[in-house]
């Protein structure tokens, strides 16, 4: 028999037997063990208890939102949400900033801040690129005073929290899963980002109560194979030419259905190759600056006919002035508590830079601020999901938001280089705003 032999498999269940009643010796040392195995229980049960009504464990959290780097319990988010969401004046808006930590996101998140409107960010700092540099635009807005939670459009949980807890004015929706060619190789992140998160955030969004305005990330891409240039709102959008966005148009099609039914007021702004300081490592412009410093070949794709690729090019700052603009001129949504009062506002707009520029041509002025030769491959554009061409017309967010970009290309990236090489040199306190 061994010494396991008498410990209760369920505590408090022990039954002595026969043996145990009548000899006395047996039966003392068997006393003896069955007080150290109650001893033993009971301490565990302390200690369990003692664990349970600590102070320092929040009071039944339903879950903890992320401040990032750590876990913040719930009560102390709550504080800090509502710190970052608050406006300076009462005038101000109170704006959710979803993909915040991404590079158009924490431009806008800081612009909206700087100018006294309350911002709540949201990201979950996904490792589609360096999540570093993420956690290095999240530091900048913090010191501004704008807090990120850390989560997932996808979780309907957490956005009902957040829309519980603030009653935002709009919602600028600018996470996304982002890149034209990586659609090729996954795109499920395309679908779960840019369709199912897109529709739980305006599932959410329809049930508020004052229901936000929503403003999103839609793409130039959405023109696809469109020919007739420059790309204006009214033309076709039907041949899109990769995942990416076929996602995007998916996006302006369900924000029209959401707008419809439960009187969203939803504005999707067709960003066109926008580039600057704290850009996306994955856009060509970026990964080529750090290429040709190293002297790295580089893959310059050129048109079937020889003739080269082209793209509006549009520099963050015009582009945070258009967010803004639609931001303010975005009329309230007009439903409540999932039921929609009267027709609400649906717009579209392209920001471009009205001056697309070859590829090559990229690569030159890139050549010119580093002052370094790039090793260049020239090969026919792949099918990839790129697109030869992309030339916006904005007459229409001119009239509507006083967009007016004034950056062109050379003097941007002479403005992104010296980021980067701040940035990258170590020196990364540096590279400020
Ligand atoms: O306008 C948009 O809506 C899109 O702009 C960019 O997409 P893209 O214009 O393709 O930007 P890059 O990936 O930086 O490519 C810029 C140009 O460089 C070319 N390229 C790219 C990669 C490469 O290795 N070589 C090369 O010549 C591309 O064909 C394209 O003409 C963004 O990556 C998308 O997320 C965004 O939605």
């Amino acid at each position: 028999m061994s010494h396991l032999d008498n410990i209760p498999s369920t505590p408090g269940k022990h039954k002595p037997d026969k043996a145990f009643r009548f000899h006395s010796a047996a039966a003392s040392s068997s006393l003896s063990k069955l007080t150290l195995y109650s001893t033993l229980f009971l301490s565990v049960l302390l200690i369990f208890l003692l664990l349970l009504s600590s102070p320092s464990s929040p009071p039944s959290p339903r879950r903890h939102l992320s401040t990032g780097s750590h876990h913040t319990p719930l009560s102390l988010s709550h504080k800090l949400i509502r710190k970052s969401a608050r406006p300076r004046y009462t005038t101000g808006h109170t704006v959710l900033v979803t993909g915040a930590a991404g590079f158009v996101g924490t431009h806008v998140s800081l612009a909206l801040k700087r100018r006294g409107d309350g911002v709540l960010g949201l990201d979950n700092f996904n490792h589609y690129y360096d999540p570093t540099l993420k956690r290095a635009r999240q530091k900048i807005l913090e010191k501004a005073g704008v807090f990120i939670v850390e989560g997932d459009i996808n979780d309907k949980g957490l956005l009902q929290q957040l829309l519980d807890a603030v009653l935002f004015t709009h919602v600028m929706h600018l996470a996304a899963q982002a890149g034209v060619r990586y659609a090729m190789q996954n795109p499920g992140s395309y679908v779960h980002s840019n369709i199912a998160g897109f529709v739980n955030l305006l599932e959410v969004s329809k049930l508020a109560n004052p229901q936000p305005a929503i403003i999103w990330a839609s793409s130039s891409s959405v023109y696809g194979l469109n020919s007739k240039v420059p790309f204006s709102e009214k033309d076709r959008t039907d041949q899109p030419a990769s995942l990416y966005a076929a996602t995007k148009k998916a996006g302006e099609e369900i924000a029209h259905t959401y707008n419809h039914i439960y009187g969203l007021s939803i504005t999707g702004l067709r960003f066109f190759t926008v580039y600057g300081p704290w850009g996306r490592p994955d856009m060509a412009y970026f990964f080529f600056t750090k290429d040709i410093m190293k002297g790295k070949t580089i893959t310059v794709y050129e048109s079937p006919d020889k003739g080269s690729v082209a793209r509006d090019f549009t520099y963050i700052d015009d582009i945070v002035k258009g967010c803004l603009g639609a931001l303010d001129t975005a009329k309230k949504s007009t439903g409540s508590g999932g039921k929609k009062r009267e027709p609400a506002q649906l717009r579209i707009f392209n920001l471009g830079n009205t001056s697309p520029v070859p590829v090559s041509r990229l690569v030159s002025i890139l050549e010119k601020i580093l002052k370094m030769k790039a090793k260049k491959k020239v090969v026919p554009l792949p099918r990839n999901g790129d697109v030869e061409f992309t030339h916006a017309n904005i007459t229409l967010a001119m009239t509507e938001l006083g967009y007016k970009p004034t950056t062109d290309l050379e003097a941007g990236l002479k403005k992104f280089v010296r980021w980067y090489l701040s940035f990258y040199s170590g020196s990364k306190k540096k590279s400020s705003w």
